[in-house]
């Protein structure tokens, strides 16, 4: 049986590093740090994520501005309230929830954001930064997945990690944060040919994908270390239950380490957003 790594208990840690450190800002800059979440319609799911940013948000002393437009807002409107969030003083930090309805265009409205508030590390100059080694807000999902994997293994040097899926918010990050910390970097999806004796070679396998259960004990090597990033929500007799990528059950049995969902990648996505608002808060600070 594989041992789970536990991402609630790994995100506390992490957030009350966070906490200390928020503390010790104020005391030196007399302000509090701003995170300002913008959502777009009413997805169900979006809100339950949205609710859970803003109240960790709140016990780290991080202040969060929560705004919500209507589904059918225009791309000049939201443009406006990015254009107003840059130019806000009391706002450090900047998030606006992934996927926008189809009208919108992801990619302009994510570079609007001021790189230096863009704490989801999405914008074309983080990126770039990211995968040219240099200093800069690096996505929340890939670094608490690195985080929790240095705790289970140590050094990543010369292990083989296969990361399924290639998005840009989390395959392609994490695969450059994996060849950051030395491993052999495969990356297979949806086109990739016999994709399970490719997983099948990994000591690190990371799943990605939004396919429930798609990850089976086959294609996984006795004693590699799982992580399974997925969250797929179905509602079972009545009740909303939530569903990794991995099918935990039988891939815990081969596996050396496993994340659990939820409880895995998940609380460990939203302490690094926090830990990347006070990074960015700092990097605003006159010198
Ligand atoms: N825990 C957390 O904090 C977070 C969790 N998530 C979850 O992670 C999952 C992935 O999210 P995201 O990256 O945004 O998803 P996307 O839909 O943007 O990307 C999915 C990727 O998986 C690939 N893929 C789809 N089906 C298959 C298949 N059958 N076999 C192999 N590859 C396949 C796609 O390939 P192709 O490119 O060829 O289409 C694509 O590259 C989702 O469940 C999402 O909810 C996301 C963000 C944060
Ligand atoms: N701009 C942007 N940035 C994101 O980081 C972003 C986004 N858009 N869009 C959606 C995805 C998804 N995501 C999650 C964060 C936390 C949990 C999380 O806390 N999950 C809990 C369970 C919560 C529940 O019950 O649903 C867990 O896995 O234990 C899940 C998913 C961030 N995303
Ligand atoms: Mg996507």
């Amino acid at each position: 049986m594989a041992q789970i790594i536990d991402g609630k208990k790994a995100s506390a840690k992490l957030l009350s590093q966070v906490a200390g450190d928020v503390i010790e800002f104020k005391a030196k800059h007399g302000i509090t740090p701003g995170l300002a979440v913008v959502l777009v319609g009413d997805d169900p799911a979006s809100q339950v994520y949205v609710r859970n940013k803003v109240q960790r948000a709140e016990q780290v002393g991080i202040r969060s501005i929560e705004h919500r437009l209507d589904a059918n807002v225009s791309q000049a409107e939201l443009n406006a309230l990015v254009d107003e969030l840059n130019a806000n003083p009391d706002v450090h930090g900047i998030l606006v929830q992934l996927p926008l309805p189809g009208h919108l265009d992801e990619d302009r409205i994510v570079d609007a954001i001021a790189p230096s508030k863009d704490v989801d590390g999405f914008h074309s100059l983080n990126v770039a930064a990211l995968a040219t080694g240099k200093p800069g807000l690096v996505p929340c999902t890939p670094q608490g997945s690195m985080t929790m994997l240095s705790e289970t293994l140590g050094d990543l040097t010369g292990l083989h990690a296969v990361v399924i899926g290639r998005s840009n918010i989390v395959g392609k990050p994490m695969a450059a944060l994996l060849l950051q910390a030395n491993c052999t970097v495969t990356m297979v999806h949806s086109r990739t040919r016999d994709i399970a004796s490719v997983c099948r070679q990994a000591d690190i396998l990371v799943a990605a994908v939004g396919v429930p259960k798609l990850v089976k004990a086959d294609w996984v090597k006795p004693g590699a270390t799982v992580i399974d990033v997925g969250i797929n929500v179905e509602i079972i007799d009545g009740a909303r239950k939530l569903f990794g990528d991995v099918d935990f059950a039988s891939v815990s049995e081969v596996a050396g380490a496993i994340t659990p969902v939820p409880g895995g990648v998940g609380p460990m996505t939203i302490a690094n957003l926090l830990a990347n608002t006070l990074q960015a808060a700092e990097s605003q600070m006159p010198v």
